[in-house]
C-alpha cells in the first residue's frame, strides 16, 4: 500500500469502530452487562475519533511519528473518560456520541478546507456530516430514526464523491508536476495531430505561456511552417513495422515569436484504451549546437590569423575547382611562404612571430577580393585561392596578385617595437594547366614556391612541368640517399688550389662524389639540396669532416704535410649545435692543427640565422680553424657580411672568373673584389680557373691562390699525392 493511501485504512477503521459502538448499545444489551456495553461503547467511539482524526492528518500528510505513538494510549485514555461520563448518566451515551461526532467532523472539514483547495467539497460535506450530527444528537429520537438514516446517508456519498475528486486532482496534479519537472518539453497527440498532454516546459520551448494553452490544439498550431500533411506524416512513421522508438530527429524549429530553436525530437508510441497517441520529448540543443559549431569552428579555422585552416581551405579549394569545371572558368592558387619567419619566432618568441603573422595576413587579406580566399595552410604559410577566373587569365591574374603580396611585405614590419624586414616567396598554379584537385594545386604551388624560395626570396614562380620533374627526381635521391653512408657510396675527391705567385699547393678542397647503387654517379648539384632539405646533410657533412681529416691526417710527412683541406659547410650543419665539438674532435682525432682545415661557407649560410652564425663562427674561429667565404659574386654580395663574420678567405665565384679574359665588365669587377678583399686583409681565391691566360691576369691583379681545371680537376686522394709530388719537384727545379 502506497504511504499516501493509508488515510483510507485509518478512516475505515474508524468507521468499524463507530458502527461497532452502535450494534454493543443498540443490539448487545441482552448478552453484556451495562458495565461491560458502556466499556466497549466508550472505546469503540473513542476508536473510531482516533481512527477519523489519525486518517485525516494522515491524508493531509500532517501525522507525525511523535503523534502516531500516542494513537493506542489515546483511545484508552478517551475510553475512560466516556465510560466515567456515561458511567454517572448512560441517557448521555447516544447524543454524547453523536457531538462528539459531530465536533470532530466538523474539525476535520475546516482543516481539509483550509489545507487545500481540492479538498473543499470533501471538507464541506463532512462539515455538513458534523453539523448533522450535532443537529441529531440534540434532537434525536426514535420518530426522527429514518430521517436520521436518509440524510446521513447522502452526506456518507457526498463525502466520498468529495473524497474521489480530491484523490483523482492530487494524482493528476501529481501527474502534472512530473512531467512539468523533465527538463525537456513533452506532449502527447492523438493520431489526427490534436494535443492531449503538454508540459510547461514544452509550452515555453514553443513560445506559449502556459502549458494549458496547448491543450486542444492541433500541432500544425505549434509553429508557423507546419502543416496538416506533415503532422499526419509523422504520425505514419509510428503505424510502421520494424522501428527502433524512440524515432530520434534534429531539426531547427522556426517558432511563433521568429525565434529559432534548434531541438532534438524524441518520438515513442502510447496506447491508452486501444487508442495509439505519440508521445514527443522535445531537447533543446542550443547549447550543444553552440558547442558543434565552436568544435567545427576550431576544426576548420586556425585560431592565431582567424583565417581558414589546410583543412578548410582544402574543401574550398575543391569547391571552387568544382565550380570552374562546370562552368569552363579558371583559378588560382599562390602558396606563399614567410621567409626567415622563424628567425622572428627564435629572437622575439612566439607571441611576436604570433603577431608577424596576423599583420602579414591582414595586409593579404586587404588586397584580395571578396570572393577570394585565403587561409593559413602551416607555420608561416599562406594559401590564396583566385576563384572564378576568365579562361586564359589565371596565370597574369595569379602573378599580378603575388606581385601586390610581396611589395605589401616589403613595406617591412613592427614587431614588438622591432623594425623587421620579412619577405615572402610564392609559388603560383592554375587549375586546370597545372593540376585539377585540390592537393594536386596545392603540390604544384608548394614545388614553385620553393623554386621561388632558390631564386632568391622575395620571387615568385609559376609552376612549369619541368619543375615536377626535378621535384620528382629529387623523392628518388631522397630514397636512395638512405642507407648510402652505411652502404659506403660515398667518396671524397680533392682539386688543389695553389699559391697564384709561386704555384706551390698551399691547400685542397675536399668534394664530395656519390656512386648510387640504385642511380649510378649522381652529382653533387642534384643530391646536395635533397639532402638539405631533408636534413641528411648532417650526417653527410659530419662523414666529410672526419674522412677528409683522416685523409689529411693520412698525407702526414709527405709533401702534402702541411695542406690546408677546405671543405664545404652547409646551414644546416653549422645550426647543429654538435657540430662546433665536431669539428674539434676531427682535429684532435687525426693530429691536425687547426690551421689546416678552412670551412667553405656561402653567403646564404651567412644570412640565414646571423646571431647563431656569429656565435658558432666565434667559437670555430677561437679554435683557430679557418672560414672561407665560398662563391662571392653571386649572391648577396654584401660588404656587411665580410667585416661583420670575421672570415679568413674569400673565393671569387667561377661565373666571374671565366670572363675575365674578354669581358671588361667581369674583369672590373674581379679587380674590385681583389682590392676590397686586400683592404679588408682576406686572403684570395679564384674558382674555375681553366685557362693561363685567366691565371696569368689574376696573378697580377694580386690574387692569392688559384683553383680549376687549368691547375687540375678533383681527383681521387692517391692521383692528388702524385700531383703534389710532381708539382714540388717541379717548383724546386723552377
Ligand atoms: N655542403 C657540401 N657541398 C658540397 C660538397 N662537395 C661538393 N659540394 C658542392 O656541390 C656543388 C658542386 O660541386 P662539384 O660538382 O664538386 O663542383 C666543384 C668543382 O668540381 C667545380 N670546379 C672546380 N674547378 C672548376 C673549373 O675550372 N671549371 C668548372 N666548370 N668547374 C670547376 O666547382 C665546384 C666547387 O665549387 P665550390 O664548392 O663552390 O668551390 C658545389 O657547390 C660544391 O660546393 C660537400 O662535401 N658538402
Amino acid at each position: 500500500m502506497q504511504r499516501k493511501e493509508r488515510h483510507a485504512l485509518f478512516w475505515g477503521l474508524g468507521q468499524l469502530s463507530v458502527m461497532a459502538g452502535g450494534l454493543v448499545w443498540f443490539k448487545a444489551g441482552h448478552a453484556l452487562s451495562l458495565q461491560w456495553q458502556l466499556y466497549l461503547c466508550a472505546f469503540f467511539l473513542s476508536g473510531g475519533m482516533v481512527g477519523y482524526w489519525a486518517g485525516t492528518q494522515f491524508f493531509i500528510g500532517r501525522l507525525k511519528k511523535r503523534q502516531a505513538r500516542w494513537l493506542v494510549p489515546g483511545i484508552f485514555i478517551a475510553s475512560g473518560m466516556f465510560y466515567f461520563l456515561w458511567w454517572f448518566n448512560n441517557n448521555w451515551l447516544v447524543p454524547g456520541s453523536a457531538t462528539a461526532l459531530g465536533l470532530l467532523m466538523l474539525w476535520i472539514g475546516a482543516r481539509l478546507i483550509s489545507v487545500h483547495d481540492r479538498y473543499r467539497l470533501l471538507g464541506l460535506t463532512l462539515m455538513l456530516r458534523g453539523g448533522f450530527n450535532l443537529l441529531s444528537a440534540a434532537s434525536l429520537g426514535p420518530e426522527m430514526y429514518g430521517v436520521w438514516f436518509v440524510g446521513t446517508s447522502v452526506l456518507k456519498v457526498a463525502s466520498m464523491l468529495g473524497l474521489i475528486y480530491a484523490v483523482q486532482d492530487e494524482i493528476q496534479q501529481r501527474y502534472a508536476r512530473t512531467i512539468d519537472s523533465l527538463s525537456h518539453g513533452f506532449l502527447i497527440r492523438d493520431r489526427r495531430g490534436h494535443i492531449h498532454v503538454a508540459n510547461e516546459r514544452c509550452a515555453k520551448l514553443l513560445g506559449f505561456h502556459t502549458a494549458q494553452e496547448l491543450i486542444g490544439l492541433h500541432s500544425s498550431d505549434l509553429l508557423p511552417g507546419l502543416t496538416h500533411e506533415m503532422v499526419d506524416r509523422y504520425f505514419e512513421r509510428f503505424s510502421a513495422v520494424d522501428v527502433q522508438y524512440p524515432i530520434t530527429d534534429t531539426a531547427v524549429l522556426n517558432l511563433r515569436n521568429g525565434n529559432q530553436l534548434p531541438v532534438e525530437l524524441l518520438g515513442s508510441p502510447y496506447i491508452e484504451r486501444g487508442q495509439l497517441y505519440c508521445l514527443v520529448q522535445l531537447l533543446d540543443i542550443s547549447e550543444r549546437k553552440k558547442k558543434d559549431d565552436l568544435l567545427y569552428q576550431a576544426a576548420r579555422v586556425d585560431p592565431v590569423t582567424g583565417l581558414f585552416n589546410r583543412h578548410a581551405l582544402s574543401a574550398r579549394l575543391t569547391q571552387e575547382i568544382a565550380k570552374a569545371a562546370s562552368k569552363g572558368r579558371e583559378c588560382a592558387v599562390l602558396f606563399i611562404d614567410l621567409d626567415k619567419f622563424k628567425r622572428v619566432n627564435d629572437s622575439f618568441g612566439h607571441a611576436a612571430g604570433d603577431e608577424l603573422l596576423r599583420t602579414a595576413a591582414g595586409r593579404m587579406q586587404h588586397l584580395l577580393r571578396p570572393d577570394d580566399v585565403l587561409a593559413r595552410f602551416g607555420g608561416d604559410e599562406f594559401i590564396v585561392v583566385l576563384p572564378d577566373l576568365a579562361r586564359g587569365s589565371a596565370g597574369w591574374m595569379a602573378a599580378d596578385c603575388a606581385n601586390d603580396i610581396l611589395a605589401a611585405m616589403a613595406s617591412g614590419f613592427e614587431v614588438s617595437y622591432h623594425a623587421l624586414r620579412v619577405t615572402a616567396s610564392i609559388g603560383i598554379a592554375c587549375y586546370p594547366q597545372h593540376g585539377d584537385d585540390s592537393d594536386t594545386l596545392i603540390r604544384s604551388a608548394d614545388i614553385a614556391m620553393y623554386e621561388a624560395k632558390k631564386a632568391g626570396r622575395g620571387e615568385q614562380r609559376t609552376f612549369h612541368d619541368a619543375m615536377n620533374a626535378f621535384a620528382k627526381d629529387g623523392l628518388v635521391i631522397d630514397g636512395a640517399l638512405r642507407g648510402a653512408i652505411e652502404a659506403n657510396e660515398f667518396y671524397l675527391v680533392y682539386q688543389p688550389i695553389t699559391n697564384a705567385h709561386t704555384g706551390q699547393l698551399t691547400k685542397v678542397e675536399a668534394l664530395l662524389r656519390w656512386n648510387s647503387s640504385l642511380l649510378g654517379p649522381v652529382s653533387p648539384d642534384r643530391f646536395i639540396p635533397v639532402a638539405e632539405d631533408s636534413g641528411m646533410i648532417i650526417a653527410l657533412g659530419t662523414w666529410v669532416l672526419e674522412q677528409a681529416c683522416r685523409q689529411v691526417g693520412a698525407w702526414k710527412k709527405g709533401v702534402l704535410d702541411d695542406v690546408t683541406i677546405s671543405i664545404n659547410v652547409s646551414a644546416r650543419q653549422l645550426a647543429d649545435p654538435q657540430f662546433v665539438t665536431l669539428v674539434s674532435q676531427a682535429l684532435i682525432h687525426n693530429g691536425l692543427s687547426p690551421h689546416q682545415l678552412e670551412l667553405e661557407l656561402t653567403e646564404r649560410v651567412l644570412i640565414d640565422d646571423t646571431a647563431n652564425v656569429q656565435a658558432v663562427l666565434g667559437r670555430l674561429r677561437a679554435l683557430g680553424v679557418g672560414i672561407s667565404l665560398d662563391d662571392f659574386g653571386t649572391g648577396y654580395s654584401s660588404l656587411s657580411y665580410l667585416t661583420q663574420f670575421h672570415l679568413n678567405t674569400l673565393k671569387i665565384d667561377r661565373a666571374f672568373v671565366m670572363d675575365i679574359e674578354h669581358s671588361e665588365r667581369s674583369n672590373s669587377l674581379v679587380h674590385a673584389i681583389i682590392a676590397m678583399g686586400h683592404s679588408l686583409g682576406l686572403q684570395l681565391v679564384a674558382e674555375g680557373v681553366e685557362t693561363g691566360g685567366q691565371a696569368a691576369i689574376l696573378e697580377k691583379m694580386g690574387c692569392h691562390y688559384l683553383q680549376g681545371y687549368h691547375i687540375a680537376k678533383p681527383v681521387p686522394p692517391e692521383d692528388l699525392l702524385r700531383f703534389a709530388s710532381h708539382l714540388s719537384g717541379a717548383v724546386r727545379t723552377g
